[in-house]
């Protein structure tokens, strides 16, 4: 264990045990992570960490290495693909495997949108492995806007079946995971078709491949869409399909009916799988951003650089800029902890109300859903680049670790759901119970109390330690940017302008406010959530002190906002500043000790700089050596240096 390491844990003022069976929910959930971990660690396949040094076919067949071990392993232990303990193994795999679309969202939909007759046909098929599906929604020529997609599927009453059409290049089916190679079925989104009639987008299950040789079938054109920024072990592919007939019976009918048309009570209800992924995300988010500062914090009390005074060259954990760079991304993990917790609480509540057969909470979990989604994976990634930046040189190498999670990361901000798209319809979510306060929910009840002007009662640094006030201070800067937004709607449409022209007109100010406005809830979930939890008073100390960071660290981020809103002013502005500064200087000493607390196994980190032990510089060179190109003494391409060299210019 390297010296500084060992120094900065013997410093800690609280029991990183106590913290890391907090996060986990129990002593016994984080026993059970552990031994699942153990389980996927100790199999070499999952501990190849030399995916920068190989081709990407090597990456997609190592991708099905690994999910042939996962499934094994599951198989062994009798994890069901539903079960939070697989959900824990995906994470540990980054959920970077080619088969994770069949898992997180091809059976989810079968299992959310079929009959029981549909659900007990496909779903021991697919759960068994027996079949392998995607999810295949977006379009080449359309994504975000599901009500344009082309994919048709027209209902032939003679032969009671569907026929499966991509009418146009940009009907082609394009991006979704497993679709290029891996799988042979696909739950296909396609615009049903019945009686010359139109009845909107439906849910088809579609096969692609034979079972026998994994060839395309007749009318099938599937390929994988090429390289991009991450996910290199997933397929993400493309699929035409000419006039593919299925049976009436593959489509997903436990909402609508095809034959003499029954449309669903709520059409949105065959948008249900994609809201349950947007509230995976929002714990991922914690994840990803608890993973990177695991790692810039670790090497920051290790990577030793110049001066602060003469002769005493310290740890870069020492400088304050560098705490304030990294500091508020622990903050801010924990916050997304937090708030990962409650959306999975209120999904499962809305789950089992449409499982009874209400469907009315569905535009409240999507309005909230689609909100956070957004926040906290913009958030993440920009954190995850803080954090890499805050290593210098070495947090640009792949040795680093930054490059695995930052390049699958950065999709979260288009996949399921382009964040601007979800911010938008957040907030069509909240401007109509800004409207209609009396139906706000939980989350939104600061709306239906009457708007009245509020200002600071802070005088001191010690008033922006209070939960209360602090909570307070972002509600008002909410209100502020939905009020003033609700009055600029009003008045373009008051001056002859539509509801979706006025709508276009104040999008910018209508972002503004649903930021504020999920930034208010995850300072107060966050508050409220520390504030229900039993921990030692060392604990709570540590635990107060991130939680005043993060929010008085928004303030401060976004002081504009609070200024505008008239509830602060400059010099209270001042004192959070203040604060900020004196927070830094309390949380330093456990800084390391809660980065330990998140408990990242270095073989999920893959980290030369993040390692447990610290030991980066004996890492980094034994990495480096891992390079292709060092496998001789005199590379092979000598042959142009040796022209370029002896060349006359
Ligand atoms: C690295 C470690 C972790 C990695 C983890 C990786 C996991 C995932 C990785 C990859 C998987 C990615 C899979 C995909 O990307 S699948 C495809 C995702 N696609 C989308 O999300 C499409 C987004 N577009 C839409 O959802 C819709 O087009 C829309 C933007 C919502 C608009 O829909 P529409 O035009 O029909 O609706 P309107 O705007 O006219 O009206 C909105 C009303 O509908 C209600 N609504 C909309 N969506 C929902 C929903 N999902 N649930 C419930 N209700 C919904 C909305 O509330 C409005 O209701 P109102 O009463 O106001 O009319
Ligand atoms: C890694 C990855 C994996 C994926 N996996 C799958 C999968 O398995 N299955 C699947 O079906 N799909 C998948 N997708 C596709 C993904 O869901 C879509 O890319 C996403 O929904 C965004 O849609 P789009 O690409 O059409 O973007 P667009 O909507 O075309 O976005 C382009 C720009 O237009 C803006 N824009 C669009 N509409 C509006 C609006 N109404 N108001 C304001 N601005 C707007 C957006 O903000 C954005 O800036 C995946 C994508 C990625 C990157």
């Amino acid at each position: 264990m390297d010296a500084p390491l060992l120094k900065e844990r013997e410093r800690a003022t609280f029991n990183v045990t106590e913290l890391i069976h907090l996060l986990n929910g129990s002593e016994e959930e984080t026993k059970r992570r552990k031994e699942l971990e153990s389980w996927l660690y100790n199999n070499p396949v999952f501990r190849q960490d030399d995916r920068y040094q190989i081709s990407r076919e090597e990456v997609y067949e190592r991708g099905l290495q690994k999910t042939r071990e996962l499934v094994n392993l599951c198989r062994r232990k009798n994890i069901k693909f539903d079960s939070l303990d697989f959900a824990r193994l995906n994470i540990s795999t980054l959920e970077e495997l080619p088969f994770f679309l069949h898992v997180i969202m091809f059976i989810p939909t079968i299992r959310g949108q079929g009959t029981e007759e549909q659900k007990r046909k496909w779903l021991p098929l697919a759960e068994d492995l027996k079949i392998l599906g995607t999810y295949a929604q977006t379009e080449l020529g359309h994504g975000t806007f599901l009500r344009g997609l082309e994919t048709k599927a027209t209902y032939d009453v003679s032969s009671r079946e569907f026929i499966v059409n991509s009418p146009t290049i940009t009907s082609m089916k394009w991006w979704p995971g497993g679709l290029g190679k891996t799988c042979n079925y696909a739950v296909i989104a396609a615009q049903l078709y019945t009686k010359g009639k139109c009845y909107g987008i439906h849910m088809f299950i579609v096969q692609l491949r034979s079972l026998e040789d994994h060839k395309p079938l007749p009318g099938v054109t599937i390929g994988d869409i090429g390289n991009k920024y991450g996910f290199h072990t997933v397929d993400n592919g493309f699929l035409r399909l000419d006039n593919v007939r299925i049976p009436y019976e593959n489509m997903l009918m436990r909402y609508a009916k095809a034959c003499d048309y029954i449309p669903p009570v709520n059409p949105k209800i065959n948008y249900g799988t994609m809201t349950s992924i947007r509230v995976d995300l929002v714990k991922d988010a914690s994840v990803i951003l608890a993973a990177a500062s695991t790692i810039a914090i670790r090497y920051s009390a290790v990577r030793h650089q110049t001066e602060i005074r003469p002769g005493e060259e310290p740890p870069v954990l020492d400088y304050i800029t560098q705490q304030f760079k990294l500091f508020p991304q622990i903050a801010t993990a924990i916050a997304f902890h937090f708030a990962g917790d409650y959306m999975h609480r209120i999904y499962d509540k809305v789950q089992s109300e449409i499982f009874d057969g209400h469907l009315s909470a569905i535009t409240e979990l999507h309005g909230i859903s689609a909100g956070l989604k957004a926040f906290t994976t913009d958030t993440s990634i920009a954190g995850v680049e803080i954090c890499r930046r805050a290593c210098g040189g070495h947090g640009y190498s792949n040795a680093s670790g930054f490059q695995r999670f930052y390049e699958n990361w950065l999709g979260s901000a288009t996949y399921e759901g382009e964040n601007t798209v979800m911010y938008l319809q957040a907030a069509r979510y909240l401007f109509k119970c800004y409207d209609n306060p009396k139906e706000a929910p939980e989350t939104m009840s600061y709306l239906r109390y009457p708007q009245n002007k509020m200002e600071w009662n802070v005088k001191s640094a010690d008033d922006v330690s209070n939960y209360a006030t602090l909570i307070t201070a972002f509600e008002q800067r909410a209100l502020s940017k939905i009020s003033s937004t609700a009055k600029k709607l009003k008045n373009l449409t008051h001056y002859g302008m539509n509801r979706n022209d006025a709508w276009n007109a104040a999008s910018v100010d209508i972002l503004h406010s649903i930021k504020a406005h999920c930034h208010y809830f995850i300072v107060k979930n966050y508050m409220q959530s520390l504030n229900h939890l039993k921990m030692s008073s060392p604990l709570r100390q540590v635990m107060t002190a991130v939680a005043l960071l993060y929010a008085n660290y928004g303030i401060d981020e976004h002081a504009g906002d609070f200024l505008e809103s008239g509830f602060m002013n400059g010099k209270q502005i001042n004192l959070v500043r203040a604060k900020i500064l004196q927070l830094l200087k309390e949380i330093r000493v456990n800084a390391v000790a809660i980065v330990d607390s998140f408990d990242f196994d270095d073989r999920f980190l893959r980290s030369a700089l993040g390692a447990y032990d610290g030991n980066v510089y004996n890492r980094l060179f034994k990495w480096a050596k891992l390079s292709p190109l060092n496998k001789t003494e005199v590379h092979s391409s000598y042959k142009y240096l040796r022209r370029i060299l002896q060349s006359k210019l």
